[in-house]
């Protein structure tokens, strides 16, 4: 039967302000996957790392996206699965998204591509309600379709694909696991309308700095004033790496998705690179573990390798 390999890159979620409706995909790290249609109703699910994830197909977000694609389909039509993971669940990396959006685009190519873009997103985001209890399509959507994305609704789903000016994202991620899940829980429900007025302001402006191109503005406006005073308390270190990074010349950043990941965006390599030593510096010194990464905006999602 055919198979098909693909690269689905990681996604840094939220952006800052736009909890849920923005987000873009990363040219670094990337997970692999290789799927195979078979002709028996079922989803065999192989791990080819040291995540330890879960191989019950209703158990791991990729087994749960190809089963409600089967349930679409009907018949005689099955998966096998092979997962090789750069993208360590739990990052703020869009790991969960990077199997959910894999695992959809992937069946779409052995099924000689019969659904849309949409659809993949609809199928994708049931993994997401899997990993983190609630269907959100902000990392799913850039993993899909690469560059910058804004999701201005889910119900109907209304998909915004925003320019993206050349720009250096760094990353670091600190050996530690956040669950989606329990980032949730700990926001709290009602915000105050003073703070409603300022998180749109930033959301409005980052969407016209990238549409502009405009970097100054997107610097301007990468403030959350809701979210991340609750979950910066996670991250170690999170307010030093974020005054010492935007000293060294970074626009602005923040938490990646729900954390412990960090990112900053920078308009040159030079400072992009200050940086990560920035963030190299703080970690050690805390004795975290961590990894950095200094890479850019991928244009192009989930993309295949190769097909037989
Ligand atoms: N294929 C998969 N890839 C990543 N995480 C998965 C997968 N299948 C199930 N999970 C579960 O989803 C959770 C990780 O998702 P999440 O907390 O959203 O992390 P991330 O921010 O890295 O996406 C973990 O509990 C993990 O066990
Ligand atoms: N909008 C979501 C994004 C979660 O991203 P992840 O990479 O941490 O899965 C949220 O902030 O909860």
């Amino acid at each position: 039967m055919k198979e098909v390999v693909v690269k689905c890159p990681a996604t840094v979620a939220n952006l800052v302000c736009g909890f849920d409706i923005l987000g873009m995909a990363l040219k670094e790290p990337y997970d692999i996957m290789k799927l195979k249609l078979i002709d028996e109703p079922k989803v065999v699910i192989t791990n080819k790392d040291d995540y330890n994830l879960p191989t019950e197909a209703e158990k791991n977000v990729a087994g749960v996206v190809l089963l409600s694609i089967m349930e679409k389909l009907g018949g005689n039509i099955g998966f096998e699965v092979e997962i090789e993971k750069q993208i360590k669940p739990g990052s703020g990396l869009g790991s969960s998204a990077a199997s959910a959006a894999g695992a959809a685009v992937a069946a779409n190519l052995l099924l000689d591509n019969r659904f849309t873009k949409d659809e993949l997103v609809q199928f994708a985001m049931n993994g997401e309600k899997l990993a983190s209890g609630v269907k959100h399509a902000d990392n799913i959507t850039p993993c899909i379709t690469g560059g910058v994305t804004l999701i201005r609704s889910i119900h109907p789903l209304d998909i915004v694909p925003l320019n993206s000016p050349s720009l250096f994202v760094t990353v670091v991620h600190p050996q530690i696991e956040v669950k989606t899940s329990d980032a949730r829980q700990i926001l709290r429900k009602e915000v105050l309308l003073k703070d409603a007025i300022k998180q749109w302001g930033n959301i409005a402006g980052l969407v016209a700095g990238f549409e502009k191109g405009d970097t100054d503005l997107i610097g301007r406006s990468l403030e959350d004033v809701i979210i991340e005073p609750v979950r910066s308390i996670l991250i170690p270190g999170f307010d030093e790496i974020k005054t010492r990074s935007k000293e060294a010349g970074a626009l602005g950043g923040g938490i990646s998705g729900s954390g412990p990941s960090i990112f900053m965006l920078s308009t040159n390599e030079a400072t992009a690179k200050s940086v990560e030593a920035i963030m190299q510096e703080v970690f050690q010194r805390l004795g975290i573990d961590y990894k950095t990464y200094v890479t850019s905006i991928a244009q192009e999602g989930v993309s295949e390798i190769s097909t037989k």
